[in-house]
């Protein structure tokens, strides 16, 4: 479940941003839509523990973000969340298959090579696995930034514009690949978006919100 209440965010140097309250269950699916600028992004980050807020609460999978200290953030994001950010955070020094390595030891989990396989398929993305990103198109590094994000069953899956660079049939795959693995985990999930392909792809689950992100007071 995911919660906020009177949340803003203010950047030293930026604007004072606003969010309308929100409460998703648990194994429901948040779109964030919104002007560029309005905001999604932002929320995300919050969500993930990335930022803290500047007033207001936000909770997620039971925890309050606002009281977790930067170090305990970190730690508890890599066993709660799968995050799919707008710019991907792969490491370019490790291979397709290092980078998903990586984010199993980073949960403290022991390699599970089935699950790492299982993700880079399901993505048509296995036969990349020995590639360093740099030498993926954008399409392909998004599907295994995806890959790493959903690899874990996290509780809660945030992914920031999935669909930017992916063809119809890839578009698919990905948000297939994304319900299914908030359906099996009963996760949340949590999409910015500017697509409509997402929302017409949405728009028949039984829990499904909207939160239209603006830059003025809630
Ligand atoms: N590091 C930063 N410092 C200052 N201002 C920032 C910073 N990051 C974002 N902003 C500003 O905060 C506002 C919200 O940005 P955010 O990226 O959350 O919007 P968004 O809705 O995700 O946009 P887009 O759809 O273009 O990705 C924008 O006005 C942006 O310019």
């Amino acid at each position: 479940m995911i919660s906020t209440r009177a949340l803003t965010y203010r950047y030293q140097s930026g604007p004072e941003l606003f969010f309308a309250d929100t409460e998703v269950a648990q194994g429901g699916v948040l779109l964030l839509r919104g002007a560029s600028g309005s905001g999604k992004s932002t929320w995300l980050a919050l969500a993930a523990g990335l930022l803290t807020p500047s007033s207001g609460q936000i909770t997620v999978a039971d925890q309050a973000m606002q009281t977790l200290s930067r170090l305990a953030s970190d730690a508890w994001r890599a066993k709660t969340i799968g995050f799919l950010p707008q710019k991907l955070h792969l490491s370019a020094a490790l291979t397709v298959h290092e980078n998903l390595a990586m984010a199993q030891w980073a949960a403290g989990q022991s390699q599970n090579e089935d699950a790492l396989r299982h993700a880079l398929t399901a993505l048509g993305v296995d036969h990349l696995a020995q590639r360093k990103p740099a030498q993926l198109s954008g399409g392909q590094a998004q599907r295994v930034a995806l890959a790493r994000a959903v690899l874990l069953a996290p509780k809660v899956l945030l992914a920031d514009e999935p669909t930017a660079s992916l063809d119809d049939e890839s578009a698919s795959a990905a948000l297939s690949l994304l319900r299914q693995t908030a359906e099996r985990a009963s996760a949340t999930l949590v999409i910015a978006t500017h697509d409509s392909r997402v929302a017409s792809f949405f728009s028949g689950h039984v829990n499904l919100q909207t939160l239209f992100c603006t830059t003025q007071p809630a």
